[in-house]
């Protein structure tokens, strides 16, 4: 029934006004999916190779078409990610591109919950999964490779913690973004937005720390549950080897350095996360970190993990983070997404499922964090593109979808 009958590849949109890859799969006995592929801009050194749209829809039509149409069951996850990586001939989908192999790999899943005429998150997850949902990271100030002239650390999030549900926490988020807007404004501070939607203003990073605080603090009041935040530092941005150590407007930090001041601002704001906190290089300085303030915080691995069982487990041997990023177009199809998550489970490893900064509508991650029981999904605060996972959570919740 879920035989793959045509997958149509096209260059669309994407959030930046980018080209991307967008798929279509079709079945046998009428099944349809379609998935898109998102594209960083801070991307880690080790991430599967994103091609020039055309070129992976070219190379993807050559190579990957002949092995899926026909002869492999949109159903079957691993069959279709198998013949991906079989087409591509790679070990980082540099033949076909990873971008055209996610867009092709969500497009099946899809399909094949369509046949089943089940949701996608349990089609993923199975029908004992998608019980818990994820608490949202919403990205409310931000500046590094997102915007220019605005902070330092890449992202500032809301981690709307005590919130009874997805739709209390997604509105929360929207909230607190709000009041950051109004602090900024009394402030006479203005300020565009970033890639994912974030506030992008000149402020220092102490300053957004203050700033920060106080929203989660005043929107926690008003919704009645409580608000923390986090960071994605983004640390191989700003680590720079001819400094050897951590360029920021104000000064060089040592490695030694920036340990100390991400532990002292776990300490001082409480931070229930910190993603990247040091180069992507650095396994032993993320030990360190972890070792400090992994009881109180995590310390999630983003470019460091590259959502990759190598290396992961060479993360999990030397207690580097406790917690790992999940991008499915970092590594190329949902099944070595789902494998990272399950080494990560298997070793106390919390999972964080995330967007990319350059986005589409398409909403396979909501799913994938339900699927997984992830604790937390990084998926922006407002922005269409942004909105339509959340909303889809909303819906998910609401067993609407
Ligand atoms: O660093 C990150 O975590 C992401 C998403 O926020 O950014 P990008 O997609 O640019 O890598
Ligand atoms: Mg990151």
């Amino acid at each position: 029934m879920t035989r793959i009958t045509d997958v149509r590849l096209r260059r669309v949109l994407d959030s930046r006004g980018n080209a991307t890859v967008e798929a279509d799969v079709l079945t046998e006995s009428g099944g349809f999916g379609r998935g898109k592929a998102p594209s960083g801009a801070s991307t880690g050194e080790y991430e599967a190779i994103e091609l020039p749209a055309n070129e992976a829809i070219a190379n993807a039509r050559e190579e990957a078409l002949p092995r899926l149409i026909g002869e492999v069951h949109a159903g079957n996850q691993r069959d279709v990610d198998a013949a991906l990586h079989a087409a591509d001939g790679t070990d980082d989908f540099s033949g076909i591109g990873a971008n055209s192999a996610v867009a092709i790999s969500m497009a099946a899943a899809k399909a094949g919950a369509d046949v089943l005429g089940a949701p996608l998150y349990q089609h993923l997850g199975g029908t004992f999964r998608g019980n818990e949902y994820p608490t949202p990271l919403g990205n409310i100030i931000g500046g590094g490779e997102h915007a220019a002239d605005a902070t330092n650390i890449q992202e500032f999030l809301a981690a709307p913690v005590g919130a009874p549900s997805v739709e209390e926490a997604v509105f929360a988020n929207a909230a607190v973004h709000q009041e950051v807007h109004d602090i900024l404004a009394d402030r006479d501070l203005p300020a565009g937005k970033g890639d994912e939607g974030a506030w992008a203003p000149s402020v220092s990073d102490d300053e957004a720390f203050e700033i920060m605080d106080e929203a989660v603090e005043t929107v926690a009041d008003d919704f009645g549950f409580a608000i923390s935040f986090g960071l994605d530092v983004a640390g191989a941005e700003l680590y720079d080897a001819d400094e050897d150590g951590y360029v920021y407007d104000d000064g060089v930090k040592s490695t030694q350095e920036q340990i100390e001041y991400i532990a002292g601002k776990v300490e001082e704001y409480d931070l229930v996360y910190v993603e990247d906190p040091l180069d992507e290089n650095d396994y032993e300085a993320f030990a360190d970190l972890t070792a400090q303030v992994g009881d109180q915080t995590l310390v999630c691995g983003d470019d460091l993990f590259v959502t990759n069982v190598e290396r992961l487990q060479a993360g999990i041997n030397a207690d580097a983070g406790n917690s790992i990023l999940i991008k499915p177009n970092q590594i190329g199809t949902l099944t070595d997404a789902v494998d990272a998550i399950e080494l990560a489970t298997a070793n106390g490893y919390e999972s964080v499922v995330s967007h990319r900064s350059g986005e589409t509508e398409d909403t396979t991650i909501a799913h994938l964090a339900v699927a997984t029981d992830a604790p937390f999904i990084k998926t922006g605060a407002v922005g269409g593109e942004r909105t339509a996972k959340l909303n889809e959570l909303i819906r998910i919740e609401d067993n609407a979808v």
